[in-house]
């Protein structure tokens, strides 16, 4: 671990305010960056985060802060802004800790960089870790056990300066060196469960579920292996994982963005006057243009980006189930 200074958490949002919870839970102090000066504020006074997290009651030991060059003298920073903004905030830090975790998923829409190319051109001097996994903020909040993928691209030697900062009795990072697997995991999911929302919404049953998850996997699986990813973490805590609990709770935000559109309101009426961010509605364009590009079908995540388009699910369901059969192993 670097020496010196708290452990830093870049984006009070529910994610990063609930991994600083966590990170504090052994007394360890925990610097919280806020947009907002008075979010800052107020989580500092109330030992809450009335807008993200507002279940949760925050350790003492979490220090909210609204000036960004502050995080600069963390020992290590976690990175947990949406991730369509995390270049922006980045290039606004005067210098950067030896560690940079990223916990954002997603891809750069304006890009398709993904997040470890951004952070790398933010601070090229800072090494990369991505933290990912089935991971609900308000249960790791309140302290329920947890499993996610910690993947160092600094290989071991950054794992056993991390994991002991980063692991707690029940938050449980595993191994991977395998960064690109972690991000493809964690952005390709997301969008699999606006899809899994749909058929919710739709009630169409929990075959059709399971097979979505399914097929969405091999869609994950051949993407992934074409930018370089391992199967063997698409089939850990960040890929598989993952998608099992996002594509089968309402708890999550892209899941139940897709059940809202299911259900027959639009996009529009969905992310109305919303705060939080469902990052599956963000990554799906850029993520299906990739994939035309490299020549990869993802029938899946092209249905989704033609609902979030305004087509009518129905129509969309029909013309996936129209395709012509094929082997389950067809690429
Ligand atoms: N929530 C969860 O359970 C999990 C989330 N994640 C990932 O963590 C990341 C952050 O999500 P989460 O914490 O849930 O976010 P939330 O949806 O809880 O909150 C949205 C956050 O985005 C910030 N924001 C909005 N606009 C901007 C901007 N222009 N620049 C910088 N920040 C902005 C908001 O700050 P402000 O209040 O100032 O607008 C707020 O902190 C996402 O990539 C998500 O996929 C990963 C695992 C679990
Ligand atoms: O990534 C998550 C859990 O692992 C949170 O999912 P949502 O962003 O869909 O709520």
């Amino acid at each position: 671990m670097s020496d010196g200074g708290p452990i830093g958490v870049l984006g009070a949002g529910a994610w990063g305010t609930a991994l600083a919870n966590m990170l504090a839970s052994d007394g360890r102090d925990v610097r919280l960056w806020a947009r907002s000066a008075d979010l800052a504020e107020t989580i500092n006074r109330e030992r809450r985060n009335e807008h993200y997290l507002p279940d949760a009651e925050l350790h003492e030991t979490i220090t909210a802060t609204g000036d960004i060059a502050a995080m600069s003298e963390c020992c290590a920073l976690l990175v947990v802004t949406p991730a369509q903004h995390m270049g922006s905030v980045l290039t606004q830090m005067p210098s950067f800790p030896r560690d940079l975790v990223l916990c954002s998923k997603g891809i750069e829409a304006a890009t398709g960089r993904m997040m470890n190319e951004v952070a790398r051109a933010a601070a090229p001097d800072s090494a990369i870790a991505v933290l990912s996994g089935p991971t609900f903020a308000h249960e790791v909040a309140a302290g329920l056990p947890t499993a996610i993928t910690l993947a160092c691209s600094g290989g071991e030697e950054q794992w056993d300066r991390l994991a002991p900062a980063i692991a707690r009795s029940t938050f449980r990072p595993y191994y991977s060196d395998d960064v690109i697997g972690a991000e493809v995991a964690g952005a390709v999911k997301n969008v699999l469960a606006i899809a899994c929302g749909v058929v919710n919404g739709l009630a169409l049953g929990q075959n059709a579920r399971a097979s979505l998850i399914a097929r969405g996997y091999a869609e994950m699986l051949r993407f992934g292996e074409a930018v370089g990813a391992s199967r063997e973490t698409l089939a850990g805590l960040c890929g598989m994982g993952d998608l099992v609990l996002t594509c089968t709770s309402t708890a999550s935000r892209n899941f139940a963005l897709g059940k809202a559109l299911g259900e027959g309101q639009s996009l529009g009426e969905v992310m109305h006057g919303r705060r939080t961010v469902a990052e599956g509605a963000h990554t799906a364009p850029i993520l299906a243009q990739l994939a035309q590009e490299k020549g990869i079908s993802m029938p899946i995540v092209r249905a989704v980006v033609a609902l979030l388009g305004g087509k009518e699910p129905r129509d969309i369901v029909a013309q996936l189930l129209a395709r012509p059969l094929t082997s389950e192993a067809a690429l």
